[in-house]
């Protein structure tokens, strides 16, 4: 920006098409070769020529635009100082509940030490400024994440700690040296999670890694080979192997019993072969190992498949953006003939429109005995315990979406003017904030009291004790998702039907919340297990 001043008649001068300035919270903008580019139109511009547009500015457009369009600012008001808050990478928000308790300087936290503080603050900064301008543009081109970011996230240590407090941490610099590996608790797991969802790119969130948080979990904790887990485990957390979990499908969802996929034992006792499909599978499109629930001779197993011959994968079209790379699979010892076959890594770009299928078809899944996970037939015990875990992870993206959603309508409702008054002027929209902010505090306040318990309890115990109120918890965060997202339509009006412009992060929101009250376990089952399991520890007597 240049440092020049002007008065404001020199401004007021600059009133026609071939000069048209005006002023925006004490800065001077030169649109003259705007106009025509103005995605407002230049009618508008026009009628602002010359004068202070602040009150119009404010009304339509969010700060972040200034931002983009610094090159347009060529100076600002002799002796007046720009009111504006800028936000720069790493900061908080300065909106009330824009943030958490535990992240407002008013308040205390009996929960959040130092490495947590520090590591928030790293996790800020590089989500600001690497993650959130990769996101939001894979997001809109439905691109799968580029190799890049996940080299970078490889590097500081954030794919070891997407999975969780555990041994894989020991050892690892995080953050550039932020803190250990061996000090990473439930509560920066936690704040990972939080800041990753400041990206605020639905299916983009997704396609980053969320497959590798759910599956890689199975392969270190039922291994049955420690050299073969360490290889598996090296290529994922170096970022040059992509692996997911592959459950779901047609005949199966919440109900995993039910799932039709076989592995049958070759004569020789060396292999399984595959045969089945499963859908739903988040990142599949361009993984290459799938953590995959199979039904073998007497029950339920669970072995890792490695994308090879007769392993198809096609893009499924969702509610959100093709970076999620959500997938359908066919594991078909005759496969489809004909379609280009394609290497994981030889593309990151699923097609839009009709064509944007890319499948790989090649032929005959034989899957090594030796890449069961857990014992034959005790697959249940594997897929069950990382449920948990990926539930509570699923509480902590939604409820900071959340918390994001109704930043936005605080925002807005306080800058937007309607008949002349601000919309926080109105009664009925200070009632719709207050039931967002309630329900964004009161998801936040109890996820934190359970990760509290997490931290104290073995991964056997949290099972045994924790698995009922995560239920809740995440049946009570989509829920409250579920009001949030209705409320903010109705705040941001028309401008939270379109995908670009102000209600952007509300549309996106609308579209895409029902992803996590289904996923994972839909919000009937989540609660029916929590009801379920309290009854358990009822007193047998009568009370
Ligand atoms: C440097 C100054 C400005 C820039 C860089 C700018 C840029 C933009 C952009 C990028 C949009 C697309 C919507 C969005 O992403 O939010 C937009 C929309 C719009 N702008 Fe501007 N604008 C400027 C000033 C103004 C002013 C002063 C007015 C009115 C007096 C105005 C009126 C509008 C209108 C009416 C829309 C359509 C908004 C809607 O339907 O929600 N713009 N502008």
């Amino acid at each position: 920006m240049s440092h020049q001043t002007f008065t404001r008649e020199e401004v007021a001068k600059n009133n026609t098409e071939d000069s048209l300035w005006f002023i925006i919270d004490s800065k001077v903008y030169d649109v003259t070769d705007f106009i025509d580019a103005h995605p407002g139109g230049e009618f508008v511009l026009k009628q602002v020529a010359g004068a202070d547009a602040t009150e119009a500015f404010y009304n339509l457009h969010r700060q972040e635009i200034l931002q983009k369009y610094s090159s347009l600012c060529i100076g600002t008001i002799s002796g007046e100082t720009p009111k504006v808050i800028e936000h720069n990478p790493g900061d908080l928000s300065v909106v009330p509940y824009g943030e958490p308790t535990w992240l407002t300087p008013q308040f205390k936290s009996p929960y959040y030490k130092e490495s947590h503080r520090k590591l928030q603050r790293a996790m800020r900064i590089f989500v600001d400024e690497e993650v959130y301008p990769v996101a939001q543009e894979c997001e809109k081109d439905g691109k799968l994440i580029p190799q890049d970011l996940i080299d970078k996230m490889s590097k500081k240590g954030i794919l070891h700690m997407r999975i969780g407090p555990g041994k894989h941490m020991h050892g690892v610099s995080l953050m550039d040296g932020v803190m250990k590996g061996e000090e990473f608790d439930y509560f920066h797991d936690l704040i990972v999670a939080q800041e990753l969802v400041r990206a605020n790119a639905r299916g983009f969130q997704d396609g980053n890694m969320a497959g590798m948080t759910i599956s890689l979990t199975a392969v270190l904790q039922f291994a049955n080979n420690e050299e073969w887990k360490n290889k598996i485990a090296q290529e994922v957390f170096s970022g040059k192997k992509k692996i997911c979990l592959a459950i779901t499908e047609a005949f199966a969802g919440s109900d995993v019993a039910g799932i039709r996929t076989t592995a049958e034992k070759t004569p020789d006792g060396k292999h399984y072969i595959v045969n089945g499909t499963k859908k739903w599978i988040t990142n599949g499109v361009f993984c290459d190992y799938f953590v995959t629930a199979v039904k073998t001779d007497k029950g339920l197993s669970v072995v890792l498949i490695e994308r090879q011959e007769g392993v198809e994968t096609e893009a499924i079209k969702t509610a959100y953006s093709p970076a999620a790379g959500t997938t359908f699979i066919t594991f078909d010892k005759y496969g489809l003939l004909g379609l280009n076959p394609l290497s994981s890594g030889q593309t990151n770009e699923v097609d839009k429109g009709p064509s944007r299928i890319k499948m790989l078809t090649l032929h005959s899944v034989k899957v090594p005995v030796e890449n069961l996970l857990g014992q034959e037939n005790k697959g249940m015990h594997v897929i069950l315990s990382n449920f948990n875990h990926e539930r509570w992870m699923m509480v902590c993206s939604v409820n900071r979406m959340s918390r994001l959603v109704t930043e936005e309508c605080l925002k807005w409702s306080n800058q937007r003017l309607v008949f002349g008054k601000k919309l926080t002027d109105q009664p009925t929209i200070r009632q719709k904030l207050a039931k967002m902010i309630s329900h964004c505090e009161a998801n936040q306040a109890w996820l934190e009291n359970i990760t509290y318990q997490m931290t104290l309890m073995p991964y056997s115990q949290q099972a045994t004790h924790l698995a009922g109120p995560i239920g809740l918890l995440k049946m009570f965060a989509t829920r409250s998702a579920h009001e949030i997202a209705d409320e903010a339509v109705q705040i941001f009006g028309g401008r939270a039907l379109t995908r670009t412009g102000m209600g952007a992060t509300i549309e996106m929101f609308h579209r895409t919340y029902k992803f996590d009250a289904i996923l994972g376990g839909a919000e009937e089952i989540l609660g029916d297990l929590g009801v379920r399991q309290a009854l358990k520890n009822m007193p047998k007597s009568m009370l």
